[in-house]
């Protein structure tokens, strides 16, 4: 009988040596799917050979369970000590239980609020907090530098490891992989490019403000109508595909894309869990079905004569050049899904912010207003970059939500002189980050604030704004879904057609 005292020792054995000799160095997130195909072919081998010289299968079971027990026992009892007692992170500060285990953050963050949970562990704990058993979050300003600045060692974290197999600009953990790549999509955001793009732009601008006008005088969900807009620019630029979003308000990418996203922000904390999903049967389905899409897009893309200039273009070039695409598959595919996850969230999410702060506040609306109508050309993009009140506006909503009360004088009002008049309301610069900063900083920014200025430019201007009735702009707050980027709740306006012409 397998399971005697001898046999479980053995077991128990066994468990502290796979944590001592294996699962305690290194990263095992990537691997969580083999790992548990291996645990199960283990459990099924010794069920079958205990059935074997038992002939009971219910006894072989149970003696199979036995052995597992006594196994885990030893491993998880090993890890927990290993996690409290002996880590070199054991004199931070942090809750208990995240010291522990990783799945206490996810079981924080069920509702994808990631952002809320680590806001309030820094009110709690301060700076430097260990997060999780091998995990360390630190809120200082400086720490952009330290990670991002040119003397860091750092790369990124097993986080970026979710797309594997695929390979693109922003998850590649690789530093040589990331610098060509980024040469790549540098091209498709030169200065050169953004500037064929303007019209564009202003084109699909346009077709967001005639949208809108069929809707007059009847609540608005605005953030979908932002996501709209930035959804069919971000297809434009990064693929040259017209999704049409503006027009028909729907599309079969962006159901996919919204039905699957909100998953990933839950698991952000413990990506061993995204990855074992990979072991179950349709686990990831919803993952697959999007992925099936996008390599159909791509396959049609091939298709196009060469020499367009999106973003993408510029990786299949490159890949051309190296031999049949079919060898850099993982890279042109995942830059490709990259473009769709990391191209319209971000000016979504200060578009719909900026309007609510700008309904909030009128007295900043008609300042903008009154900016706007100075200019000769409201559809010269350059004029737009100099307004002061303007452009403070997006900074000041770029800061907000949450921010470091000693990094700013009132740091939770909406102020956007901080970053005109009133910069003595800036107690530490290095505490604004926007786009990150250093060889990893947002490749969209030009492209980013170009589209949230022409939007939001042609829409104060064009329109009256009021909330909705019922709407004081909580939920887009309280409802925000934090993933790899974030998502506004709904914010429901009025529109209506402005009193004043649009010239002033
Ligand atoms: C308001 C607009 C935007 C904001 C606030 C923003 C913010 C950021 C931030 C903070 C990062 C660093 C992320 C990290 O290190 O994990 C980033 C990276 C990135 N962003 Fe943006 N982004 C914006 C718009 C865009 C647009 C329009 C695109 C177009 C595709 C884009 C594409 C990317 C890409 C590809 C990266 C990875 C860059 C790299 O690793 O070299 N972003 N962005």
């Amino acid at each position: 009988m397998i399971s005697s005292f001898l046999n479980l020792s053995l077991a128990a054995g066994l468990g502290l040596i796979s944590h001592r000799f294996y699962f305690i160095h290194g990263e095992h997130d990537r691997y969580a799917d083999s790992i548990a195909r291996v645990a199960v072919l283990a459990f099924g081998l010794i069920t079958f050979y205990e059935w074997h010289i038992e002939a009971s299968l219910s006894k072989a079971v149970i003696q199979a369970i036995s052995l597992a027990a006594a196994y885990c026992g030893a491993l998880f009892t090993s890890m927990f000590f290993y996690r409290l007692v002996q880590s070199p992170l054991t004199h931070l500060p942090g809750p208990f239980w995240a010291k522990v285990t990783k799945l206490y953050h996810v079981g924080h963050i069920l509702r994808a609020d990631n952002y809320r949970y680590m806001n309030k562990l820094f009110h709690q704990y301060g700076d430097v907090i260990r997060t999780g058993p091998n995990e360390v979050t630190l809120f200082t300003p400086e720490a952009f530098n330290q990670i991002y600045g040119p003397d860091s060692r750092c790369i990124r974290g097993v986080y970026y490891d979710m797309m594997l197999p695929l390979v693109s600009l922003v998850t590649t953990r690789h530093k040589h992989i990331h610098t060509h790549k980024r040469k790549l999509w540098d091209q498709g955001f030169s200065i050169k490019a953004l500037e064929a793009l303007e019209p564009k732009v202003y084109e699909y601008a346009d077709e967001l403000v005639h949208q809108l006008r069929q809707r007059l005088k009847t609540p608005v969900e605005i953030g979908r109508w932002f996501e709209y807009f930035t959804f069919d620019l971000m297809g434009l630029v990064g693929f040259n595909y017209k999704f049409n979003l503006l027009q028909t308000q729907k599309h079969v990418a962006l159901d996919m894309y919204n039905a699957g996203h909100p998953v990933l922000g839950v698991v952000t904390p413990a990506p061993w869990i995204y990855h074992l999903t990979a072991a179950i049967p349709y686990g990831q389905e919803g993952y697959h079905m999007f992925a099936r899409w996008a390599e159909g897009g791509l396959r049609e893309k091939l298709k196009e004569p060469s020499g367009q200039r999106d973003v993408l273009n510029y990786v299949i070039e490159d890949a051309r050049q190296r031999g049949p695409v079919e060898q850099s598959w993982k890279h042109i595919l995942g830059d490709y899904i990259l473009f769709i996850t990391a191209g319209s969230d971000p000016q979504r999410q200060v578009l719909t912010n900026a309007l609510y702060y700008l309904i909030r506040y009128p007295e900043h609306l008609s300042q903008v207003r009154s900016e706007l109508s100075g200019l000769e050309d409201i559809r010269n993009y350059k004029s737009l970059q100099y307004l002061t009140h303007f452009n403070a506006i997006i900074k000041e909503t770029l800061r907000l939500n949450p921010r470091r009360e000693d990094c700013f004088v009132n740091a939770t009002d909406f102020i956007p002189e901080r970053f005109s008049t009133k910069p003595e309301l800036i107690l530490d610069k290095k505490a604004w980050q926007p786009w990150s900063l250093g060889e990893y900083q947002c490749v969209g920014k030009n492209l980013g604030l170009m589209e949230i200025r022409v939007a939001l430019a042609l829409l104060v201007m064009q329109f009256d704004w009021e909330f909705a009735p019922g709407e004081d702009g909580q939920q887009m707050f309280e409802g925000l879904l934090d993933f790899f980027t974030t998502v506004p709740g709904p914010l429901n306006v009025v529109i209506k057609e402005r009193s004043i012409a649009p010239t002033e």
